[in-house]
């Protein structure tokens, strides 16, 4: 099993070893950037580690409100894609259980991910990225919650029992360094910025967009993350599951730094697979030198985590 890693597991084994360790907090090495803020602004960013082609599997699982079987279905998703020569393995956001805030206290973890993490007392959404080994590399908390009103369409209050994350999270892995958001934390352009000053050739976002937001914003928000930062994004969401309850937009998608659609799903449980060649994002980069033409004079993006 050659599979990496990513927003929630590697193999079957990395799997295996994130339902089944308890404790265990990581804490995140502080990558060395130089604050953009300021008349002191400067235009200096990390240039990102050496570009490789990587495939991707987006794994758009069905959901059930079964822990066990849903983490049975994922286990052997992630077989499948590992089978298939996947470098990157992706989970959807909340995929060990329905997306709502009854379950989250019940099917919480301490360690797992995107699923509910349990921590001191507290409840996170949060995303693990384990290495090819299993070892765990990273940990994204969702940053923005997800509480929106739109009468008659969507009412949803994740504060309500989750607690947001407080920090960005920039991983370095086999396949290439990547930046990771859960859902929500798509719609906030200044994370994708940050990400992208600080090196990242793929941001990936576990995802549960609903019937409302789904057709209107999902792909729209993913080409404007990857094509204002010249960079990869993908997104994986559970399959949409009729009933009660939150449904699921789906259409687990990977989008290039052109915004080329490089693979995506309808709302069925299935595999997405894609390729991304991380050597076109200095193509791209050169051909339109967006980050050398930003005029650093009149604006600038403050990075207050450093
Ligand atoms: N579920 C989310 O976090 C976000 C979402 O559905 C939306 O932004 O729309």
């Amino acid at each position: 099993m050659r599979s990496v890693a990513v927003a929630v597991g590697a193999g079957a084994a990395a799997l295996a070893a994130a339902v089944a360790t308890r404790g265990g907090r990581t804490r995140l090495p502080r990558l060395p950037l130089r604050t953009l803020c300021g008349a002191n602004a400067t235009k200096e960013v990390i240039d990102p580690p050496p570009p490789k082609k990587i495939k991707v599997a987006l794994c758009q699982l069905a959901v059930t409100d079964d822990k066990q079987r849903n983490i049975a279905t994922a286990r052997t998703a992630i077989d499948e894609a590992a089978g298939a020569g996947a470098d990157l393995v992706v989970l959807p956001e909340m995929w060990n259980c329905p997306y709502s805030n009854d379950s989250f206290p019940t099917y919480a973890e301490e360690v797992g991910g995107s699923i509910p993490e349990r921590c001191d007392g507290r409840l996170y959404n949060t995303c693990f990225v384990y290495g090819r080994d299993g070892r765990l590399l990273g940990r994204h908390r969702k940053v923005h919650l997800f509480d929106i009103d739109i009468p008659g369409k969507i009412t949803f209050k994740e504060s309500l029992t989750l607690t947001p994350g407080e920090g960005l999270t920039v991983v370095d892995t086999e396949v290439g360094r990547l930046g990771i958001g859960i859902c929500y934390d798509i719609r906030f352009p200044e994370m994708a910025q940050l990400y992208a000053a600080r090196g990242v050739q793929l941001i990936v976002y576990p995802g549960a967009f609903n019937m409302t937001t789904g057709p209107a914003h999902w792909e729209l928000l993913q080409k404007a993350r990857a094509v204002d930062n010249q960079l990869f994004v993908a997104t994986c969401s559970p399959a949409r599951s009729e009933g009660p309850g939150y449904i699921a937009w789906g259409h687990s998608t990977a989008v290039g730094p052109f915004a080329e659609i490089l693979g995506t799903a309808d709302e069925k449980a299935g595999i997405v697979y894609c390729e991304m060649d991380f050597g076109q994002l200095a193509e791209r980069r050169a051909n339109m030198p967006l980050r050398h033409q930003k005029r650093s004079d009149l604006y600038a993006l403050m990075d207050l985590t450093r």
